[in-house]
């Protein structure tokens, strides 16, 4: 097939162009919406992402700071920073990056983040409203895929959705706002038996396992829309995805590729949250 690539980058940008005039008009207002971000140790991968979600910051006129924790920090250590960043009025969204390393218990992290500064979607209050449908920050990984969908004209409702992947970031909330847009949804996971009769009976298919090309077009239907959310290295050390791109794009009728698909919108929906964090400081 052709010409079926989702471009992750140009609706990134798109969303972003958005946010920025949100950003303008808020300034207005004497507002600045303000970004922290934390990032404990030195995982190469964790200090790209956090660096670009700075960098975006900037470019939208977004007031941003990086706070660099040791790798050997304590978990008191990161909770008293996370209760700072709570009672500072200049920032409106808070992100501790993950993974954390071991010594630190990353759920109770994530609990200690204020909920209306919580512009992950991770805090369980929010977690619990995104499930019955109350406006909140929604994840923005799965926030992103919604908007990809979105913006290529793919219609939800009614479609059977097949989620690859069960964690508390990607898989889970994806099923939920798939099924919140009226789709069948599907879970599969690492236990699942006999993958390919799931997959193959999916109109969508999102891909979060973690396993470079894991998925190649003998698990996809004809015309299907599939969603790569996976981020690996493969034999030639070049970043891909979990799903077999080139024999996957053959039989998709719309394909996001590794990298420029997924990843570019998870930082654009950390934008949008970060600009409605900031809204709702008004309306308070
Ligand atoms: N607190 C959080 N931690 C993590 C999240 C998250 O949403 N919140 N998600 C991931 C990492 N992540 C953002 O933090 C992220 C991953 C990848 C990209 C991205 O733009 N990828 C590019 C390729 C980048 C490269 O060249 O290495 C792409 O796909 O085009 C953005 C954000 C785990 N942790
Ligand atoms: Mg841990």
């Amino acid at each position: 097939m052709t010409n079926n690539i989702i471009d992750g980058k140009q609706i990134a940008r798109k969303v972003t162009e958005k946010v920025k005039k949100r950003v303008e008009d808020l300034k207005t207002l004497g507002i600045t919406p303000g970004l922290a971000v934390v990032l404990v140790g030195n995982n190469a991968a964790s200090q790209t992402y956090v660096n670009n979600k700075t960098k975006t910051c900037e470019k939208l006129g977004m007031y941003s700071v990086l706070i660099e924790l040791d790798e050997q920090v304590s978990e008191e250590e990161l909770l008293k920073q996370v209760e700072l960043l709570n009672d500072d009025e200049k920032i409106h969204g808070i992100l501790v990056q993950l993974p954390l390393p071991n010594q630190i218990d990353e759920d109770r992290v994530i609990a200690a983040i204020s909920p209306l500064k919580d512009v992950d979607g991770f805090h369980p209050e929010n977690v619990g409203k995104m499930m019955i449908g109350q406006p909140t920050f929604l994840p923005c990984t799965p926030f992103g895929i919604l908007k990809l969908l979105e913006y290529s004209s793919v219609d939800i409702a009614g479609k059977h959705a097949v989620i690859i992947g069960r964690s508390n970031i990607v898989g889970k909330p994806m099923g939920q706002l798939l099924l919140k847009k009226d789709a069948t949804v599907t879970y599969c996971h690492s236990k699942t038996k006999d993958l390919h009769v799931y997959t193959k009976q999916a109109d969508i298919l999102v891909v979060a396992i973690g396993r470079a090309k894991a998925i190649d077009a003998s698990y996809i239907k004809a015309g299907a829309v599939v969603i790569d959310v996976g981020m690996n290295r493969d034999e030639y050390n070049k970043l891909c995805g979990d799903v077999d791109f080139t024999s996957a794009k053959e039989v998709a009728s719309k394909i996001t590729p590794v990298p420029g698909g997924v990843g570019p919108m998870t930082i654009a929906m950390l934008m949008e949250n970060t600009c409605l964090a900031a809204e709702n400081t008004c309306k308070n």
